[in-house]
């Protein structure tokens, strides 16, 4: 029965020859997004087609469903008679599916990026034609599911290639699962698929699931399809068929079972924290790749103590007008977009004088139309259509406050402004309000307001003309419900980004968060009766939710509270030599 549908579609495609791709089909096209190109060899019936999506040919929506149109065509197209997919990125064939699709995602777009994987799959695992990977580059995952639908594999020597699924805490689909079975074998298929393994291409080359190493995969392709173009293609097809056909059956039926199965699973809260966090990973290994110690953190904040300088790319957010002079620093500084918002009803007086003085620099002034509270100002010359793409780094200057009804306003007005899953892109919070309170929003907090994850929320600054408290990279699992007293002192400055005391700090906290609350809380009262009660004072009255944090926030945490009494900043060094801790 198959075989007849598919005698059935290889016949119809005669037909539909010049009508399902562009007549001028030989040469190069790219795709609307850029994302690929195509390059169509008239002689030799070879169609290259070349991702090229920065930074990672990850798969996203618009990324498959382009690439899946167009193989679908190649497919239909007669004088097309071998696809060799391939990457113009010097060290990734594809990174797989784009986690973010994954992470904290809209339902409707969910079940659409599915479909697509789905689809694209079919096209290329059903493909008449035959179709090769020139892997040039890593490719985990959703990149090693495109690969293990193509009928060969040449790979570069040294990246990586597996169904690494389980690492991030998902399944890879039952298709993905039989095509590996087909190519390495169901006991080192079930090895490899439970233990999420990535392989080395001499180790991939070892279970077959490679077929070739070449350091020029894509020239390597070119000159292994002219054997398989010496075969009549029809015999190879029905061949390719007689072997596939099952597990393309078994795919059709249970397609749909297998959506709905990912559309719930993926948006389950222990599968969002396993994706938060490998994402997390992901950022902190390419830090940690990049071997330097200066992180985004501290780059964004020595550029805030040297005026600015740099920063006219940086989109920055000015939530709670205050006074101003922060938002006016950023614009005197050359910064291209400010917003700026306040809470109309309860400041206007102050809202006026910042929108007199801003008046010639900004374009307008606007009104949220669904609110009767938010001014909102934006910067001469930014256009519309650039405010949705995302921003590398976002800079949030706010009054922190542990006023619930403004952390809602921010939260509603983050939402507003970047109506997209804000990814991976860290964001500051800056005041230089210096009796703030900072409340570390969570996703708790923000449920009404959804879209914002709390990672987004990572990192947080309290400034006052020199820097005052940081901390880093909070893990999205954790629930912050605690109020967090900051006390400002400036010349902090210094001890933050002392090391050496930095890491006394934390040997000292891994050590005193083993230990039961009840038993450490007296000991640290004893010692310094002001930290204890600042302790409570923070909320941080549970150590079971405490253990979990990172090091360095609570760090920062004792340091601030360590600096506003007589034991200053010894404090630390004093507790830590305390053995009875
Ligand atoms: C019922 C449930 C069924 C679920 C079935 C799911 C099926 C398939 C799942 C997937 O495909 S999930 C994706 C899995 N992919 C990975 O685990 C790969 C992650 N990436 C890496 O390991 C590395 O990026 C790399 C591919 C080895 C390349 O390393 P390199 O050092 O060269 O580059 P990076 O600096 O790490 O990456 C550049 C840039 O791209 C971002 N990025 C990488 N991979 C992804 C991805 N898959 N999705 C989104 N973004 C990705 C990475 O964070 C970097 O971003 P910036 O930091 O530059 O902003």
């Amino acid at each position: 029965m198959f075989l007849r549908n598919v005698m059935r579609k290889i016949a119809s495609q005669k037909s539909l020859n010049g009508l399902a791709i562009k007549k001028n089909y030989f040469g190069t096209t790219s795709s609307l997004l850029d994302d690929f190109s195509i390059n169509a060899n008239e002689k030799t019936g070879v169609s290259v087609i070349t991702m090229s999506k920065t930074p990672a040919n990850s798969l996203n929506l618009e990324f498959i469903q382009e690439l899946s149109m167009a193989i679908q065509k190649l497919n239909m197209e007669k004088s097309c008679r071998g696809i060799i997919l391939t990457s113009s990125l010097p060290s990734i064939f594809s990174a797989g599916l784009d986690i973010l699709e994954m992470y904290q995602p809209e339902p409707d777009r969910l079940e659409k990026f599915w479909t697509e994987f789905q689809e694209i799959w079919l096209a290329l695992y059903s493909s008449p034609k035959t179709v090769m990977s020139a892997i040039n580059g890593h490719s985990p995952a959703g990149g090693c599911i495109i690969a293990l639908a193509t009928d060969y594999r040449i790979m570069k020597p040294k990246f990586t290639i597996g169904l690494n699924e389980t690492m991030l805490g998902i399944v890879a689909p039952f298709w993905a699962e039989d095509s590996m079975k087909a190519v390495i074998g169901q006991r080192r298929s079930e090895y490899s698929l439970q233990l999420g393994k990535l392989y080395t291409a001499e180790e991939a080359l070892q279970i077959n699931l490679i077929d070739e190493i070449s350091d020029n995969p894509l020239q390597a392709c070119e000159d292994e399809m002219m054997n398989w173009l010496k075969l009549p293609d029809h015999a190879r097809t029905l061949t390719k068929f007689q072997n596939r056909g099952h597990i393309i059956e078994k795919m059709k039926k249970g397609r749909k079972e297998d959506l709905e199965k990912f559309v719930k699973f993926i948006p389950r809260e222990g599968i969002q924290m396993a994706l938060g966090t490998y994402l997390d990973n992901l950022k902190s290994r390419k830090k940690k790749q990049l071997k330097t110690c200066v992180s985004d953190v501290e780059l964004i904040v020595r550029k805030i103590k040297y005026n600015l300088e740099d920063y006219t790319k940086t989109t920055f957010f000015y939530l709670g007008a205050q006074d101003g002079i922060l938002a006016e620093n950023l614009i005197n500084s050359g910064c291209k977009k400010v917003i700026v918002t306040e809470h109309k009803k309860s400041n206007e007086e102050h809202l006026n004088e910042i929108q007199n003085r801003f008046r010639e620099k900004f374009l307008r002034f606007t009104r949220f139309p669904n609110s009767r509270i938010i001014e909102e100002y934006k910067l001469d010359g930014l256009e519309e259509k650039n405010w949705h793409t995302q921003p590398k780094v976002a800079v949030i200057l706010t009054l922190l406050t542990n006023d619930r009804s403004k952390l809602s306003l921010n939260s509603y007005l983050l939402r507003k402004q970047f109506p997209f899953n804000f990814g991976r892109t860290p964001i500051f919070l800056l005041t230089d309000n210096t009796e703030s309170k900072v409340i570390l929003m969570n996703e708790t907090n923000l449920q009404t307001e959804k879209r914002i994850p709390s990672r987004a929320l990572s990192y947080m600054f309290l400034y006052d003309r020199t820097l005052l408290a940081e901390i880093p990279r909070l893990k999205p699992s954790q629930k912050y419900t605690k109020l967090i007293k900051i006390q400002p002192k400036s010349d902090l400055v210094d001890l933050l980004y002392d090391e050496d005391k930095f890491k006394e700090a934390e040997v000292f906290l891994k050590h005193f968060f083993n230990k039961p609350y009840e038993r450490v809380i007296p000991k640290i009262e004893k010692i310094c009766p002001n930290l204890g009660s600042e302790l409570i004072d923070m909320n941080i009255t549970m150590l079971d939710r405490v253990k979990d944090l990172d090091f360095r926030i609570i760090g920062e945490i004792f340091r601030l509270v360590a600096s506003n009494d007589n034991y200053s900043r010894n404090i630390i060094r004093v507790l830590s030599s305390r053995h009875e801790f």
